[in-house]
C-alpha cells in the first residue's frame, strides 16, 4: 500500500476572531497550524495512507494537535510527547485594510519548542524508523531546517539515507522570520539532496536570490523534478531529463492565501504517488490550493470524488473557464 510520511513542527495557532489588530482583540480563535501536517492532512484527504512524524509538548496544545490530525485520518504513531518542552505557538493576525499587500502577519513563539528539539536521535525511535522505512513518499520542508541545528541534522540524515524506492519531496517553504541571522545557503544544499522540490517564485528570490526558471534549475540540478509555483499565473515542472510542463492556475476568489502552498504540495504529490503525469499532478495541486484559498484557515475541503475527477479530466478550454468561489467550482459551461 502506498504510504506517505510528513515530518515537521505543528503549532497551536491563535488568531483574533474579529479582523482587528492584536492589541484590540477581545477573543482569539484556537486552531492548529503546521506546513507539513497540512500536507499530511491534504494527502489523507486524497485517500493516501498518511503519517506525521514530530514532537509535541505534554500540554493541551499538543493533545489538541494530535486529536486534530487523527480526526483528519493522519497516523500519529511517529509523534513523540516531550514532557520537558512546550508545544510551539503562533499568532496569526488577519490582514488589515491599511495593509498595502493585504497579507496576514504571523508572530512565532516556537523557540525551544518540543519539535525544535527533534534531531538525528529521533530516527532511533522504532515507530519513526519503521514509518520511514515503509514510506513511498517522505515529505520535508525548509521550515524544519531553520528551527534548530538538531532539526537541520535530522533532515540531512533522512536525505542522505539510501532511497530503496522511496521518493523524498522538499518544499522550500521560505519563512522570513525564521532565517534572520541564519545561513540560508543550506536550503540549496537540502534541495539538491531531494527528489522533488517545490518552491514559490516569491520564495525563490529570498532563498536562492533569483526567480528565473533556468537559473533556479542551474542552482538545483540534482532533483528529478523542480516545481516552481507562481501564484495566480501557473505552476511549472522542470524534469531533469529536460522536459517542461506548465499548467495555468485556476481563477479563484481568494479569501486568504495561507496554506495554499501546502495544499498545492498535497495535491501535486498525490499525483506523483498515484503515478500520474506532470500535467495531471500540477492540476491536482492547483485544485487543492484553490479549495484552501477560498476559506479562512490552512485547508479547505476538496470537491466530492465525482466532481474532482470531472475537473481534473476537463479539456484545457474548460479548465481555463473554471472559477472557484466559496469552495464551489463553476465552469460557466455547465460541465
Ligand atoms: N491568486 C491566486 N489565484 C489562483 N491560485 C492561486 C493564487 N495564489 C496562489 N494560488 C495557488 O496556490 C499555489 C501556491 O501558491 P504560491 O505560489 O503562493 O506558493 P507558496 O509561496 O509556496 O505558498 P505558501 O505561501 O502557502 O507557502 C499556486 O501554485 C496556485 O495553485
Ligand atoms: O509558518 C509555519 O512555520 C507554519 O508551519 C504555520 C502555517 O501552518 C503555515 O505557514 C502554512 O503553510
Amino acid at each position: 500500500m502506498l504510504s506517505a510520511v510528513c515530518i515537521g513542527e505543528t503549532m497551536a495557532m491563535l488568531t483574533p476572531v474579529q479582523a482587528v489588530p492584536l492589541d484590540l482583540a477581545t477573543e482569539l480563535h484556537f486552531g492548529i497550524g503546521g506546513a507539513e501536517s497540512n500536507v499530511a492532512m491534504g494527502l489523507a484527504a486524497m485517500g493516501l495512507d498518511t503519517h506525521w512524524i514530530s514532537r509535541v509538548g505534554h500540554d493541551g496544545f499538543g493533545t489538541r494537535i494530535l486529536h486534530d490530525l487523527q480526526d483528519h485520518g493522519v497516523g500519529i504513531s511517529g509523534v513523540e510527547v516531550d514532557a520537558g518542552r512546550p508545544t510551539g505557538l503562533y499568532v496569526k493576525v488577519p490582514a488589515q485594510d491599511s495593509d498595502p499587500d493585504g497579507g496576514s502577519s504571523v508572530l512565532y513563539y516556537r523557540q525551544g519548542s518540543a519539535a525544535s528539539a527533534m534531531g538525528r536521535e529521533t530516527l532511533a525511535n522504532t515507530a519513526v524508523s519503521s514509518l520511514l522505512e515503509n514510506a513511498s513518499l517522505i515529505h520535508l520542508s525548509g521550515i524544519t531546517a531553520a528551527l534548530s541545528p538538531e532539526c537541520l541534522s535530522l533532515l540531512e540524515a533522512i536525505l542522505t539515507e539510501p532511497r530503496n524506492g522511496r521518493t523524498i519531496s522538499f518544499d522550500v517553504n521560505w519563512r522570513e522570520a525564521l532565517w534572520a541571522g541564519q545561513d540560508r545557503a543550506v536550503l540549496k544544499r537540502l534541495a539538491n539532496l531531494a527528489d522533488v522540490v517545490l518552491v514559490g517564485k516569491d520564495e525563490a528570490e529570498h532563498a536562492f536570490g533569483t526567480t528565473d526558471e533556468s537559473e533556479l534549475r542551474r542552482l538545483m540540478p540534482d532533483p528529478e523534478v523542480l516545481v516552481i509555483k507562481n501564484e495566480a499565473i501557473s505552476a511549472i515542472s522542470l524534469n531533469r531529463s529536460g522536459s517542461r510542463e506548465e499548467v495555468p492556475a485556476l481563477s479563484v476568489a481568494v479569501v486568504e492565501p495561507v496554506g495554499a502552498g501546502d495544499s498545492f504540495a498535497a495535491g501535486y504529490l498525490s499525483g506523483v504517488l498515484f503515478g500520474l503525469g506532470q500535467k495531471e499532478s500540477l492540476r491536482r495541486g492547483h485544485v487543492a490550493a484553490a479549495c484552501t484559498l477560498t476559506v479562512h484557515g490552512d485547508r479547505g475541503p476538496l470537491p466530492d470524488a465525482e466532481q474532482l475527477a470531472a475537473i481534473l479530466d476537463s479539456s484545457d478550454d474548460v479548465w481555463a473557464a473554471i472559477h472557484v468561489e466559496d469552495g464551489q467550482f463553476n465552469t460557466g459551461t455547465g460541465a
